[in-house]
């Protein structure tokens, strides 16, 4: 046991629950989650289109082939001209210029700025040869022969001049070729997550594709007889099957690609069916329900038939019975079975898949974040089980506020709570304004 700065006291080792079967192996939560990610490695990096990039983390160092901007050019709307042609200039003494041609973005070629000359030149366009700055329109009479400061630039004219009417300095309004990015620089570093920004950088040097992680493809199934998808009439007995919802819902929060597969019941062959149809799309498959010792518990049977498949009970509360390893053997699909319980399915999700997801991503990151926090009720905990009940977490008051029993199919209670309060394997009670682990579920 250890002691914190809060004069809290962790428990490190489990003690056995009084109701544990002599003889039978019982894993702790840590070494279920060390066994899982042990068997787990970052996905092979793939190349993708940029927007199918968004989210995942760059596998390559990426340089840039040219400089950014590309050429020199006008940041503003106005008239290209040589400095030594404004010298002096004012409103009530302005320069005089002839205007011998006129640049637009996209031009290929350009009109040279000789002395006494100004080309009309828009945002983005190309610095015509002899040029060294640019007037915005409005230090100008646009061209109308008034004199007058213009607002917008007229229609171009033959014989056209232009009246400027401040001094214009050297390099003004001009971005310059490499300002931003300088060609041979690396613009991002592996292991940057792509957002917005860095697809929107990557396209504007030229890369149409990027080396990435990839998002694990999750397959979700839910099993049991009884479960309808929500839409459809239930019968007696029956109910909607809100597990894939949730865990598929999860998977996606987590950074995969996940496929709700949805309600396969509890029959051999059907289950038997689906995975073989499932496997070749999966880098991971996660299942609920049939788990337990129920007389219908298929999942298991069929499971085994593939190999390498292990199932356990946990000193865990709740979330007891767990199955994982690899469909067909080593190198198979890995699949997390979860117990069918709405909360120990989600909360195993949250502890165990959350993490191999982050994992197979390649994240930094694998887990949620855990803070320490005053629990402002008394609580109960079996022994011998590491309990996670449900909290909403009070960051300023530093404190957690129970939310529900301890129950595991209370779904209304799961979808008001924010944390997960942590009650080690030796406490059995906790008094109200004891400092507790809190896992927040937020991103
Ligand atoms: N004799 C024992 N019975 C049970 C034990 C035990 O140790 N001995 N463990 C209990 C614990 S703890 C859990 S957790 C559950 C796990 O059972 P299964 O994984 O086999 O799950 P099911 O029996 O299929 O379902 C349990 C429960 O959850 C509901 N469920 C299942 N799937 C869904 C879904 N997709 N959406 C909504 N609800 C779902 C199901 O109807 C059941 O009510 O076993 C205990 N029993
Ligand atoms: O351990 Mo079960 O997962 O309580 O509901």
């Amino acid at each position: 046991m250890t002691t914190d700065r809060h004069g809290h006291h962790h428990d490190h080792q489990a003690d056995a629950c009084a109701t544990e079967a002599p003889g039978r192996r019982y894993w702790t939560v840590d070494e279920h989650l060390a066994d899982v990610l042990a068997a787990v490695t970052p996905l092979p990096p793939i190349e993708l289109q940029l927007l199918d990039a968004q989210g995942c983390r760059l596998a390559e160092d990426v340089p840039a082939g040219s400089d950014l901007p590309p050429f020199d050019n006008s940041s503003m709307d106005g008239y290209a001209v040589r400095t030594a042609d404004t010298v002096n200039a004012t409103e009530r003494y302005p320069s005089v210029l002839a205007v011998v041609g006129e640049v637009a973005a996209g031009a290929g070629v350009l009109p040279a700025v000789g002395p006494g000359q100004a080309v009309r030149i828009m945002t983005g366009a190309p610095v015509p040869p002899g040029a060294e700055a640019v007037v915005p329109v409005e230090w100008t009479d646009g061209g109308a022969g008034t004199g007058e400061a213009a607002r917008a630039m007229a229609p171009a004219r033959p014989g056209e001049e232009v009246r400027v009417r401040q001094e214009a300095r050297e390099g003004a309004h001009i971005r310059r070729r490499g300002s931003d990015i300088a060609a041979g620089s690396t613009v991002l570093l592996a292991d940057t997550l792509l957002g917005p920004t860095q697809l929107g950088l990557l396209a504007a040097i030229g890369r149409a594709s990027v080396t990435v992680r990839p998002r694990p493809r999750v397959v979700v199934l839910s099993t049991g007889s009884e479960l309808v998808p929500p839409g459809e009439p239930v019968g007696p007995g029956q109910i909607w099957d809100s597990n894939s919802f949730t865990l598929t819902a999860a998977a996606q929060q987590a950074g995969a690609i996940a496929y709700r597969v949805g309600g396969v019941p509890d029959d051999a062959e059907r289950l038997r069916a689906v995975l073989d149809d499932q496997l070749g799309r999966a880098d991971l498959i996660v299942t609920s329900g049939g788990v337990s010792v129920g007389a219908y518990d298929v999942v298991k049977d069929v499971f085994e038939d593939y190999a390498g498949m292990d199932f356990r009970t946990l000193r865990m509360q709740p979330g007891k019975p767990q199955g994982f390893g690899r469909l067909g053997g080593p190198d198979g699909v890995p699949l997390l079975a979860l117990p069918g319980n709405p909360v120990s399915a989600y909360i195993s999700f949250e502890l165990f898949v959350r993490p191999v997801i982050r994992t197979m991503l390649g994240a930094a990151d694998v887990h949620r974040p855990r803070v320490l926090a005053v629990c402002t009720a008394a609580l109960r905990s079996p022994a011998g089980r590491r309990q996670f009940l449900r909290g909403r977490y009070l960051a300023d008051q530093g404190a957690v506020e129970p939310v529900g029993g301890a129950s595991s199919h209370l779904v209304g209670a799961l979808a008001r709570a924010d944390c997960l309060i942590v009650v080690p394997e030796r406490t059995e009670a906790v008094a109200a304004g004891t400092v507790v682990d809190v896992v927040l579920l937020r991103d």
